[in-house]
């Protein structure tokens, strides 16, 4: 599903390269974390997968497409295939709920038949079926979260990329939140996530790739936070 070969990547201001040299394969259905610490180039990798930004050498092909090679006109198509979620969790105050999950397959031109079987289903899948009218600020943070994971997976994408998603939350939560990712990876999406809460990490006994520096440092398939020996 990743095949990142060589990558590096630096910013114009800033004197060591974000990411350099790294290599990663993640096949489809896996669960990867990605951790390391503030600055250890963890958004940055996420980045360069969704094609917000392109490595300066390497190549990187995600879902069988060569993004060093993509033309821009056909970045928002290849951007259907993957799902994002964030610690801050980027809803739209001014609409519902469901209209936050529906507009995700507004945008890429879904008729309106499938909305309105598609969305409920995917809230009720997140345990919000009797939330749909409400707006974000009326929620909690966790259930804020549930909805933008139901918006990242409304459109069923094969790659769910999560950076930090359980950052704003308490360990309850995030627990909560980390189940649900679970269950996503279960229908044969794979994930992606970046990031700092090691006891999700050393829960889950999952793949841990980790970055120093922008460095590849470690690549365990169920690893820990910390180092295991
Ligand atoms: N837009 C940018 N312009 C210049 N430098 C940047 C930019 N974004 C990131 N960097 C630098 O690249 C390096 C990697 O940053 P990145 O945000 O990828 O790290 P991170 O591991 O995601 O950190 P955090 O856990 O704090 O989110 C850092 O040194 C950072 O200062």
């Amino acid at each position: 599903m990743i095949s990142a070969t060589h990558v590096t990547k630096s910013y114009a201001s800033s004197r060591r390269p974000a990411l350099s040299d790294v290599s990663v394969e993640i096949a489809e259905g896996e669960f990867a974390f990605l951790i390391g610490a503030s600055g250890s180039g963890k958004s940055t990798f996420l980045r360069l997968l969704l094609r917000e930004d392109k490595p300066d050498s390497g190549t990187l092909v995600v879902a069988g497409h060569d993004l060093t090679r993509m033309k821009a006109s056909s970045v928002p198509v290849f951007r259907r295939t993957l799902g994002c979620v964030f610690q801050d969790f980027r809803l739209l105050e001014g609409k519902t709920v469901a209209e936050n999950v529906a507009f995700a397959l507004q945008v890429i031109g879904t008729s309106r038949r499938t909305i309105d079987k598609v969305v409920p289903e995917t809230l009720e899948m997140v345990g919000l079926g009797r939330e749909a009218d409400r707006r974000p600020h009326e929620l909690s943070g966790g259930e804020q979260q549930r909805v933008a994971i139901a918006r990242a997976f409304v459109n069923r994408p094969r790659l769910l990329l999560a950076d930090e998603p359980t950052g704003n939350l308490d360990p309850e939560t995030s627990e909560d939140i980390m189940l649900l990712l679970d269950r996503i990876n279960r229908t044969g999406t794979t994930v992606v996530m970046a990031t700092h809460d090691r006891h999700i990490v050393d829960r889950s006994r999952r793949r841990v790739v980790e970055l120093v520096d922008g460095q590849v440092v470690r690549d365990d398939s169920r690893g820990t936070y910390g180092v295991d020996r």
